[in-house]
């Protein structure tokens, strides 16, 4: 497995193909949708119902792109986002404007989360670094205790992303599907067991040291 990253060297990273690289960080966005599609889509999960759990930041826009993607393919599903919309970070309100110019009805409560297949989960990702808010660790504790198999999208949400602490509450996943790098926080402490199978996959970022251009020797 490639060498892990905390938490702000993959945020440093995040930036540096931003601001660097000059990679849009919608278009990143897309990729780590898409990646989370691509493993949704190996076979290895019930996509009868599927439920996404967006939180406010990007982790949520994430989320929310996941949700939209599956819509267009025809999969069946609700999108719930968590939170006051008007506190969401700005690729997630431009994800939610998409979904809604797209038709997605967006939900804020759910009553029952046993009546899905799968939870797809991207409440929170590598920013977390204070406790979950208390009306959202008890959503984590329910979607725990419906013990329907959920998918996390960089990390389960509750993790430290760097120490594998859990802040408050974390989700008990089935898989995460993390970008670039492996997070610490995935490898050790509560991460390790909380984490599921680990899926590390390919957005665009990269070390600066790992963009030699390759000597077409
Ligand atoms: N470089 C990459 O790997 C990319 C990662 N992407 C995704 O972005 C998240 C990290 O996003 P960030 O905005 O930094 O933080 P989080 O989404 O982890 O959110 C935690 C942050 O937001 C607050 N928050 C979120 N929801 C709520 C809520 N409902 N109520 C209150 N507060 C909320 C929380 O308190 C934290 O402060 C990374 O994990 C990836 O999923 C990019 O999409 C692409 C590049
Ligand atoms: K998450």
């Amino acid at each position: 497995m490639v060498e892990a990253v905390t938490a702000q060297e993959m945020q440093k990273l995040d930036r540096y193909t931003v601001d660097t690289i000059g990679m849009p960080s919608l278009v990143l966005m897309e990729r780590t949708a898409l990646a989370v599609i691509e493993v949704m889509a190996a076979g290895k999960f019930d996509l009868s119902n599927v439920l996404v759990i967006a939180g406010l930041g990007n982790n949520g826009g994430d989320g929310i792109a996941i949700a939209r993607l599956l819509m267009q393919k025809g999969i069946r599903g609700d999108l719930l986002v968590l939170g006051d919309e008007k506190r969401a970070a700005p690729n997630t309100v431009t994800q939610l404007n998409i979904a809604r110019a797209y038709g997605l009805p967006v939900q804020h409560r759910v009553r029952d989360f046993r009546n899905y297949t799968v939870i797809i989960d991207a409440l929170f990702g590598i920013g977390l670094t204070k406790p979950v808010p208390t009306k959202l660790g008890e959503v984590i504790k329910r979607v725990n205790a419906a013990n329907i198999p959920v998918v996390s999208v960089d990390v389960p949400s509750g993790l430290n992303a760097t120490t594998g602490e859990i802040l408050g509450s974390s989700i008990r996943a089935e898989a995460t599907v993390t970008f670039g790098y492996p997070k610490t926080g995935l490898l050790k402490n509560e991460g390790l067991k909380r984490a599921g199978d680990i899926y590390v996959k390919d957005i665009g970022i990269y070390k600066p040291e790992q963009l030699t251009p390759i000597s077409n020797s």
